[in-house]
């Protein structure tokens, strides 16, 4: 029983030679299991970011703690502000005494009373408005400022208006951001419950690929891709699995793969999966993986497999999941954002809107771009903010797939979907922001 055969039955239109990305897009969804880690670590937070919450975070606490004061100035009782004063009605009020942050005032209040109040500092029983002290004028015990530029409530933040005691603060599934941290330090929690990390190894296969450390020879070129796919699975704050680079025979393409199956959740090579006549990698793959090999209707990044590849079965039950992506190197870093990013995320057990791609976003285009309806195209292009108006995006000048140079000039990718034709210079189109 084929799992990828079963998929592909059941996808409406699926052609493996003419797949369109949205149709890679929905056949990974089937393929992917969502949260296959379920192992779980407390893990301090200086170490958390990325990490992906086990379970709920309950908040043991309110935050902030107390009413208190947004502003530096006045707290007083705002019953005495009327919405029908003259515009030029002014309110005198005596200060009776001082609330700093980090202790509460407590003094006794009369009507009429005010007291001065730092920003931070706890509001003092039955004072509920602050007048900040740019509005102020003091002589001596007295506080006067125009009845009409606040009303009451005004500048003064609630106890829980961030967080609840007892409700949660976070998700599990929210992969913590520098504000998720944030937010567990302001519960007071020194460390949060974390799934394992995803493990996912990689390998770049190819006689004409040079490791890094060999000499240059004829014909050959270093392995950039094992670097590219390092970085972006470590953005990813995957536990990465370097498993080198492979040389194109089928046994020791076979042992590789299947030492990935068992160490990793997913495995993602690189070269090896269009039509050349030389590569064995195709074939190993299909020897020992459920496969599904692919020609996308995208540039780059066209030839593409996906499966699933059996674990020995005593040691570890289950199967990995291959990517088997292009060897172009920019065909790599596209094909990787496109599909297997949101399919890691999805697997390290991110909830939906923490796994969901990132918006695009609408940018000018600089000058004409040529574009074939029938496919969906990636350019490199670099964003720039233009004062008042929509951002403008310049095409980045080599768009070969195998150029590097402007994917890393590039800010961003220009998405030209499917269906869509040529844009005209001032046109607006969509972008995929590359992180930064
Ligand atoms: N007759 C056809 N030829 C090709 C097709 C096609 O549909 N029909 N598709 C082209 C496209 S598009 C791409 S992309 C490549 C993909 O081929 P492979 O995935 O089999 O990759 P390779 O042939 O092994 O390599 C392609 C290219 O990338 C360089 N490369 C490979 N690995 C690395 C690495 N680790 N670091 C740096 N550079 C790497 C390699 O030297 C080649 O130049 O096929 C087209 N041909
Ligand atoms: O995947 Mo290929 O790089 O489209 O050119």
């Amino acid at each position: 029983m084929s799992r990828i055969a079963d998929i592909a039955a059941a996808l409406a239109g699926y052609d493996p030679q003419a797949l369109s990305v949205q149709g890679v897009q929905a056949f990974l969804a089937q393929l992917v299991a969502p949260a296959v880690v379920s192992e779980r670590e407390e893990v301090a937070l200086r170490e958390a970011l990325g990490r992906v919450l086990a379970e709920d975070i309950i908040s043991p606490v309110s935050v902030p703690p107390h009413d208190n004061s947004a502003m530096d100035g006045f707290a007083f009782d705002g019953a005495i502000l009327r919405d029908d004063s003259p515009t030029d009605a002014s309110v005198e009020l005596r200060v009776v005494g001082t609330a700093l942050a980090g202790t509460a005032w407590r003094g006794a209040l009369a009507a009429g009373d005010a007291v001065r109040i730092m920003t931070g500092a706890v509001m003092p029983e039955g004072l509920d408005t602050v007048i900040p002290q740019e509005f102020c004028k003091v002589d001596g015990d007295r506080v006067r400022f125009p009845a009409k530029v606040l009303r009451r409530g005004d500048n003064r933040r609630f106890a829980g208006e961030d967080l609840m005691q007892g409700q949660p603060a976070l998700r599990r599934g929210e992969r913590l951001s520098p504000a998720a941290l944030g937010m567990v330090a302001s519960l007071g929690l020194p460390s949060v419950p974390a799934l394992r990390r995803l493990r996912v190894a990689y390998f770049s296969t190819g006689d004409e690929i040079l490791s890094l450390g060999e000499p240059p020879r004829e014909g050959a070129v270093y392995d950039s891709n094992r670097y590219t796919v390092f970085g972006l699975l470590t953005r990813l704050g995957c536990e990465v699995i370097d498993l080198g680079l492979v040389r194109d025979d089928p046994a020791t393409l076979a042992a590789t793969l299947q030492q990935a199956a068992g160490q990793a959740d997913a495995i993602i090579t690189s070269g090896g999966v269009s039509v050349g006549a030389a590569d064995h990698t195709r074939a190993v793959m299909q020897q020992l993986g459920d496969m599904a090999f692919w020609r996308v209707a995208m540039r780059p990044g066209r030839p593409m497999a996906v499966g699933l590849v059996p674990r020995n079965q005593q040691a570890a039950p289950g199967s990995a999941v291959l990517f088997g992506l292009p060897g172009n190197p920019v065909a790599v870093m596209v094909t990787f954002l496109a599909f297997v990013r949101p399919a890691l995320l999805r697997m390290m057990g991110c909830h939906e809107i923490a796994a969901a791609p990132a918006p695009l976003l609408r940018a000018r285009a600089a000058s004409a771009i040529r574009k074939k309806p029938g496919r969906t195209e990636y350019q490199r292009g670099f964003v720039q903010a233009v004062a008042g108006a929509l951002p403008e995006v310049r095409i980045a000048g080599n768009q070969g797939s195998g150029v590097l140079s402007s994917m890393v000039e590039a800010n961003g990718l220009v998405v030209l979907h499917h269906d869509q034709g040529n844009v005209a210079a001032g046109d607006e189109v969509d972008v995929m922001m590359l992180e930064a």
